[in-house]
């Protein structure tokens, strides 16, 4: 842990995604400039289906960081009513491009379209969002992969909270395959004892009140209160609700703030936390991919020399 970061720590007890995601961006410029230096580009191709406004708002700012730190981007915008062979047809062509080494298809996906069979479809070592089954069966079994950029960005904040998280009860409220699953398959691999809590899950206030690390991730605004938190506990909050309050819009997490204040340890705020993390672990897995192609390419390169007379 460098000076800054401890400075980031000292002075608050906000967990400082904003910052934290900087540093992220600075390593991941430094390895993208050291790959260009060996000739590769990096490159992430970004495929939105659709014009819904929020997930346009989303796309633009990936592209925006993608562009900090010198990964080349190939936005490609399909209409609404793009059938699923169209779709699966470009997914195809950029999976056969050598200059594209990461693919993010934007969800959600517009009705009649099979998420799953699309996510399939991507080559597991382009699959920068960590969502191929191969890459999901990888990190359940603790193989090195590709990881989901939500949960990875999580554990990139816990870590500077904590630098061992061994265990520790870790409760994680929502199940859904791309934060709450992957999340506990993480918790699980830094050694803390996990719960996985559910909406069909009983007496949910208790099992969160057990929490030394609690993750809230149920799209609910607001819904994780004082009398809800252990007092000490470190809380992620990874909701991103906008709700009306006053004629304007104001985004919220799934965890009361201002009243969980004085009982926690650590925790992030809404906006400033895990959302920057989420764009920079992609951002990181891109480079990551991009790393491993070129280090497959010069394996085969080495064994196609041996075989040349
Ligand atoms: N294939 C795919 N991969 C994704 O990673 C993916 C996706 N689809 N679909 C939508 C969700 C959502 N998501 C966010 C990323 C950044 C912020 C973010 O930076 N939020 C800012 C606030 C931005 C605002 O004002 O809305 C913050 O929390 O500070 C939020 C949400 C990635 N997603």
């Amino acid at each position: 842990m460098n000076s800054q970061t401890q400075a980031i720590l000292a002075t608050d007890k906000r967990i400082d995604g904003k910052a934290i995601s900087a540093q992220v961006l600075s390593e991941v410029a430094e390895q993208v400039s050291q790959l260009q230096a060996q000739g590769v580009q990096p490159c992430l191709a970004v495929v939105l289906v659709g014009k819904d406004p929020a997930s346009q708002v989303y796309v633009k700012n990936k592209l925006l960081r993608a562009a900090d730190v010198g990964i080349l981007s190939v936005e490609h915008y399909l209409p609404e009513h793009t059938s699923e062979e169209t779709l699966l047809s470009l997914i195809e062509s950029l999976n056969e491009d050598a200059k594209v080494q990461g693919i993010l298809v934007q969800l959600p996906l517009p009705k009649g379209i099979d998420e799953i069979k699309v996510l399939e479809a991507i080559k597991p070592i382009k699959d920068v969002d960590g969502f191929h089954s191969s890459n999901v069966g990888g990190l359940s079994q603790g193989r090195s992969v590709l990881q989901p950029c939500t949960p990875s960005g999580c554990m990139r904040l816990l870590k500077h909270v904590c630098s061992d998280m061994s265990g520790m009860h870790a409760v994680v409220v929502g199940r859904s395959n791309i934060v709450g699953k992957p999340m506990a398959a993480l918790l699980l691999q830094a050694n803390c004892t996990v719960t996985l809590v559910h909406s069909k899950s009983r007496d949910i206030q208790s099992l969160c009140q057990m929490a030394d690390i609690l993750v809230a991730a149920v799209g609910r605004p607001e819904m994780i209160k004082q009398d809800w938190v252990k007092p000490g506990a470190i809380v992620i909050d990874v909701g991103i609700n906008r709700v009306e309050k006053d004629g304007s819009t104001r985004l919220v997490g799934d965890v009361d703030y201002a009243d969980v204040w004085d009982s926690v340890e650590a925790i992030t705020p809404v906006p400033g936390g895990v959302g920057p993390m989420t764009i920079a672990m992609l951002m990181s897995n891109t480079v990551e991919a991009a790393q491993r192609q070129h280090a497959l390419v010069s394996m085969n390169r080495v064994d196609g020399s041996r075989e040349s007379p």
